[in-house]
């Protein structure tokens, strides 16, 4: 019997040997977000546990660096504000707390990324109903069929495996390339 860390190991490597699968529509939504930034929106991200924390991370590869020097880009976790998490939560419901921030915050024009690897958490799902009606361009980044916001966003990526760790992994490997294309998309130091 191998170790645990064996196994892990090789159900990731299988799982990203079918990632390829993924090509075009990665490469489609880094050209999509960069068009966002160019024209001046903001990129939001929002998640629950390991996709809130794949929100912010990646927020910052563009109001910090990814790999160029380059200008500061507009990204915006939606996760990090513990006042505005605790008092949508609190006065109003779990399933409010991105929605509201979008609804506060969000401008047509501007694109939100909704991450979950279920595809059907409902605080994701009801920030992008909302972004949707306010012209904001939205990306799932979501596992196992998509779930329902496979079939609500504007455009999906969709990792295709049932083990929500797996699909983290793919999700920050699909996440780091959208930044990628993000940046060779706009150019170094404007
Ligand atoms: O990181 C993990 C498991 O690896 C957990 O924190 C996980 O993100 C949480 O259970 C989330 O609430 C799952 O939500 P979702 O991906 O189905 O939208
Ligand atoms: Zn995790």
């Amino acid at each position: 019997m191998s170790s645990l860390f064996l196994r892990n190991l090789d159900e990731h490597l299988q799982l990203m040997q079918v990632l390829g699968t993924l090509d075009a529509p990665v490469s489609a939504a880094g050209k999509r977000l960069a068009a966002v930034l160019s024209a001046g929106g903001k990129i939001m991200f929002c998640g629950n546990g390991g996709s809130a924390a794949d929100s912010q991370h990646l927020a910052s590869e563009l109001t910090g660096r990814f790999i160029k020097d380059r200008r500061p880009l507009a990204g915006l976790a939606l996760t990090t504000d513990s006042s505005a998490l605790t008092c949508i939560g609190n006065d109003y419901s779990f399933d409010d707390v991105f929605v509201r921030q979008v609804q506060g915050l969000g401008r047509a024009g501007d694109a939100l990324i909704g991450i979950s690897t279920s595809g059907n958490s409902g605080n994701v799902l009801k920030a992008v109903e909302a972004a949707k009606a306010m012209g904001i361009f939205t990306l799932g980044l979501l596992g196992r069929d998509g779930g329902k916001l496979g079939a609500l966003c504007d455009a999906s990526i969709v990792v295709p495996h049932g083990v929500t760790a797996r699909i983290q992994e793919a999700h920050l490997l699909i996440g780091h390339t959208l930044c990628g294309v993000i940046e060779a998309e706009m150019g170094v130091g404007q």
